[in-house]
Parts: structure tokens; C-alpha cells; sequence
């Protein structure tokens, strides 16, 4: 077990955003949550990431790795933590990338100004502990970050555009830059929140390319409302509807889940059935590059809207 959630639950005002719900993730995963808008998905992301703190519940974190001392250290592993397994229910942001978890957000939040290289740079730097914010400046460290963003930039496809300023990117390239932040944080597992939105259906296969690529040697959580990228890619499928969870499990039996069907997919992958709530390549191409994450996306999913 990498990652434990126990009636995890999230409430804001009469709103139980989360609720209840257990979960746990296998070190090597990727686990896709999917559900209709505002079914709590991005809430759930924000509790394991010490976003938000939870009302109940608990969240527990068990990176792999015996050499890890340090990095449990400073993401305060003392606190009801048992042997190895670090309680990270009420750990910060902060703490949460120290411990080993790091994400990138559903809208883009890169450094514009700053060159792609630099961006990604700069992350492996922060994501060092504090050493990295000492004031003298420790020559060796800068090239080390230097050589791990390069490295980083040619995984993710971007070398050629080391030295581009990165508002001048396409939204996928950017969306595959912050994949590249995320990875600078040396992460044991990567949250991915919407990953596809707004990519054009070209630019989709790469960032799906890349998706694959980083899980070979990462757990992956993966938001994402594109069921031919969920049905394809996924270890496991987990449902969220209305903050529960409703479904967990293989892709082939979350698609004949009969209260899945009912709450998002609608139709999704019944045979004989044409993908009702799911993106289809035709929808998928009309998309503009530059849409607003909103329109195709949301039209994409099944399901309610807030
Ligand atoms: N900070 C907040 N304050 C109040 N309510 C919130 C807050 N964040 C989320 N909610 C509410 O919690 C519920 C779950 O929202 P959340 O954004 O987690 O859903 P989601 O599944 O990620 O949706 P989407 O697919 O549209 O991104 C919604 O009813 C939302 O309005």
C-alpha cells in the first residue's frame, strides 16, 4: 500500500464535497477518478495534497524507499505514524511534496515569463528542501538542478524549447510542462488533474504518450473526463459520485458497473451502445487548441453539471 485513505471526508458548509471515503492505492498504480462535475474529484486531490484539511478521516502515505529518512523528517512523519507509514491527514502542502506526493493542477500554473527550462528548474531546486534556499549560492546544486531539468525536458519532449518563454507554448506543450514541474519534484506519486483539458485531439496523444511513459516508473492518480484516455490507460478506475465512492476496480468492470452507467457514463461502452457520455474522436477533434478547459471538457463527461 502506497496510499490509504479512511472515510476521508470534506465538508464545506451543507456541501459534503468528500465523503467517507475509503481508498488506497498500490505502489506502481494508475488510478483514474472519474465522475460527473462536482463530484468531488478535485476536493479529494486537495485533501491528499494538503490543500485542504480534512473534517474526518484519514489519509496515510507510505513512500517506498529505505533511503528516505530525510524526506520523511521534513514532511513531519512523527505524528501518529507507525513504523514506515507516515500520517499525512493534516501535513501541509509543503509536507505533502516533501513526503512525496506532488500534482499538477487542472489549470496551468506555470511561470509564464520564465523559460521552459527555467520552470522546471526552478521546481527541482524548490523541491530539494531547505538547503536549496541557502544564501550563498552552491555552484554544484545549480548544476545538478540544471541537469535533472534537462533531463526532464527531453522526457517529456520539450529539449528544442529549453529557451522558449513559456507563455509561448501551445496549451499542450504546457500541459506537459507541468507534468515536467511535477516530475522536478522527484515524486514517488503524481496526481494528474485534468491533464487533457482543453488539448487538441493531436496534442492529447502526446500528453496521453506521456501520461503512459511517467506511470511506467510512478503511481499515477489521474483526473481526467476522456473515457476513450480513462478506458485505455487505467490499472483501475475509482467513481466518485455526489463525494462517495461508488465504484473501484478494473476498467472492464467499472464500465458494466450498472450505478456507474446510471451516474456518469451513461451509455459509455455498452455493447452495441455509441459512447453516450464519452468523448469521441469527433468531438475530441473539434476542440481548439486554446479552448477554455470548460466547453468540450465538460461536454465530454456524462452526467450533471454543477
Ligand atoms: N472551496 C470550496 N468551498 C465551497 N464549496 C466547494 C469548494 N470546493 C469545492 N466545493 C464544492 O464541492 C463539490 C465538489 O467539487 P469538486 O471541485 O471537488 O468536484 P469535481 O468532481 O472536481 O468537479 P469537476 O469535474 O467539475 O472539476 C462541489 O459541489 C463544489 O461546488
Amino acid at each position: 500500500m502506497l496510499l490509504e485513505t479512511e472515510g476521508l471526508t470534506k465538508r464545506f458548509g451543507g456541501i459534503t464535497a468528500v465523503d467517507g471515503v475509503d481508498f488506497a492505492l498500490e505502489t506502481g498504480e494508475l488510478c483514474s477518478i472519474i465522475g460527473p462535475n462536482g463530484a468531488g474529484k478535485t476536493t479529494f486531490f486537495n485533501l491528499l495534497t494538503g490543500v485542504l484539511e480534512p473534517s474526518d478521516g484519514r489519509i496515510r502515505f507510505d513512500p517506498p524507499g529505505e533511503g528516505d529518512g530525510e524526506r520523511r523528517a521534513l514532511a513531519g512523519g512523527g505524528s501518529g505514524s507507525t513504523d514506515s507509514v507516515l500520517d499525512i491527514t493534516a501535513a501541509s502542502p509543503d509536507e505533502t511534496a516533501l513526503a512525496g506526493i506532488h500534482r499538477s493542477y487542472q489549470i496551468t500554473n506555470l511561470f509564464p515569463t520564465l523559460s521552459v527550462l527555467e520552470n522546471v528548474r526552478v521546481a527541482a531546486q524548490a523541491s530539494r528542501g531547505n538547503d536549496s534556499w541557502k544564501l550563498w549560492r552552491n555552484v554544484a546544486d545549480f548544476e545538478d538542478h540544471y541537469a535533472e531539468a534537462t533531463r526532464i525536458l527531453e522526457r517529456i519532449g520539450l529539449a528544442e524549447e529549453a529557451e522558449t518563454v513559456t507563455e509561448n507554448l501551445s496549451h499542450g506543450e504546457k500541459r506537459s510542462l507541468e507534468i515536467g514541474v511535477a516530475l522536478a519534484g522527484d515524486p514517488d506519486l503524481l496526481l494528474l488533474d485534468e491533464p487533457t483539458a482543453g488539448v487538441s485531439s493531436e496534442g492529447v496523444d502526446d500528453v496521453v504518450a506521456l501520461i503512459e511513459d511517467v506511470a511506467a516508473d510512478h503511481s499515477v492518480m489521474l483526473i481526467e473526463h476522456n473515457m476513450e484516455v480513462v478506458m485505455d490507460i487505467s490499472d483501475r478506475i475509482a467513481v466518485l459520485h455526489r463525494g462517495e465512492l461508488i465504484a473501484d476496480g478494473p476498467p472492464e468492470d467499472v464500465r458494466g458497473d450498472e450505478a456507474v452507467q446510471e451516474a456518469y457514463l451513461g451509455g459509455y461502452g455498452r455493447e452495441g451502445s455509441e459512447a453516450a457520455g464519452a468523448d469521441s474522436e469527433g468531438d475530441a477533434a473539434d476542440r481548439d487548441e486554446d479552448a477554455a478547459a470548460d466547453g468540450g471538457r465538460r461536454a465530454s463527461a456524462g452526467g450533471e453539471s454543477r
